[in-house]
C-alpha cells in the first residue's frame, strides 16, 4: 500500500533546498487509505478543498507546483538537465493551474447570462455529445467521455455553449464520475431555476484501462435526472434522441 506525502514548503518556496518531504498520516473520514481500500466514501457533492485554497495566488500556485513536480521527477531518477526534460517541471504547473484544474477556482465559472424564452419551445431541449477531459481524483490520470445535458425551459433560455462550458468547468477538476455529473445537474438547477435538468456521461477512465485491471473496453455511465427527467416516458424520449 502507497504512503500519503506531505511537502512542507518553507517561505521561500523558489529555494529547493528548503522543500521538507514527510508522511503525513492523514485520516479520510476516520479512515486511514489503508482501511478504505477499493471502497468509497463520497464526502459531498461539492469538491473537497481547503478554505484558504485561494489565499494564494496562481503565480505562487505554478511557482510551488512546479518545484514540487521536479522534486517527483528527481525522486524518480529523472535527469532534470536534459533538454527535453528541464521545462517539463514549469509545464506541468502551468498545465495543471492553468488548464486542467482550473475549474477548481470559482473566478473561473463561466458568466451565463440567461433570456427569456421568446421562442415558446415548451419541449426538451438536448445538448448531446459533449467531448470532456477530466482527471480521476485517485490516481489522476484522465477521465474521457461523453456528456449529454437536457432542461426544459421554466420560462429562461441560455445559449447552447454555456452548456458545454458548464460541464468543461466541472470536468477541469481532480473528479470521481458520480460527483462531476451531480455537480452539473445541480448548477443547471440553479442556473436555469427548474427541475427539470438531466446529464448523462458516459466516459472511459485510464485508470482503470491503461494501468490496474487494465480493461480497456469497459465504460462508466452515470445520470441525473431531476423533475420531469424523473420519469419512465422522459427518460425514453432522452434516450431516443441521445442515441440517434
Ligand atoms: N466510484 C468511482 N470510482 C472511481 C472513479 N475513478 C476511479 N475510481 C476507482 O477508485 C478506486 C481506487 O481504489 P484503490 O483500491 O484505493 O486504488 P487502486 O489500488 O489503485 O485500485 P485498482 O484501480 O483496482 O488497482 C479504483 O477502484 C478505481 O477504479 C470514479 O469516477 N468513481
Ligand atoms: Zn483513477
Amino acid at each position: 500500500m502507497f504512503q500519503l506525502l506531505k511537502t512542507a514548503i518553507k517561505k521561500d518556496a523558489m529555494n529547493k533546498e528548503k522543500l521538507v518531504t514527510q508522511t503525513n498520516g492523514h485520516k479520510l473520514n476516520g479512515f486511514s487509505i489503508e482501511d478504505i481500500g477499493d471502497d468509497h466514501l463520497f464526502t459531498s457533492l461539492e469538491t473537497p478543498m481547503k478554505k484558504d485554497a485561494f489565499k494564494i495566488s496562481d503565480e505562487e500556485k505554478k511557482e510551488r507546483i512546479s518545484i514540487l513536480f521536479e522534486e517527483i521527477m528527481d525522486v524518480l531518477g529523472l535527469d532534470l538537465t536534459d533538454d527535453s526534460l528541464k521545462g517539463t517541471p514549469k509545464r506541468v504547473a502551468k498545465m495543471y493551474v492553468e488548464e486542467i484544474f482550473s475549474g477548481l477556482n470559482p473566478a473561473n465559472k463561466p458568466k451565463i447570462a440567461l433570456f427569456d424564452n421568446k421562442y415558446q419551445y415548451n419541449q426538451m431541449l438536448v445538448e448531446k455529445d459533449i467531448t470532456f477531459y477530466s482527471n480521476c481524483e485517485h490516481h489522476f490520470v484522465p477521465i474521457i467521455g461523453k456528456a449529454h445535458v437536457a432542461y426544459i425551459s421554466s420560462g429562461k433560455v441560455i445559449g447552447l455553449s454555456k452548456l458545454n462550458r458548464i460541464v468543461q468547468y466541472y470536468a477541469k477538476r481532480p473528479q470521481v464520475q458520480e460527483r462531476l455529473t451531480n455537480q452539473i445537474g445541480e448548477d443547471l438547477k440553479q442556473i436555469l431555476n427548474t427541475e427539470d435538468v438531466a446529464v448523462i456521461i458516459d466516459a472511459k477512465h485510464l485508470c482503470v484501462s491503461s494501468r490496474g485491471i487494465k480493461d480497456d473496453t469497459s465504460a462508466t455511465v452515470t445520470t441525473y435526472y431531476g423533475g420531469q427527467f424523473n420519469t419512465a416516458e422522459k427518460i425514453t424520449e432522452l434516450h431516443n434522441y441521445i442515441n440517434n
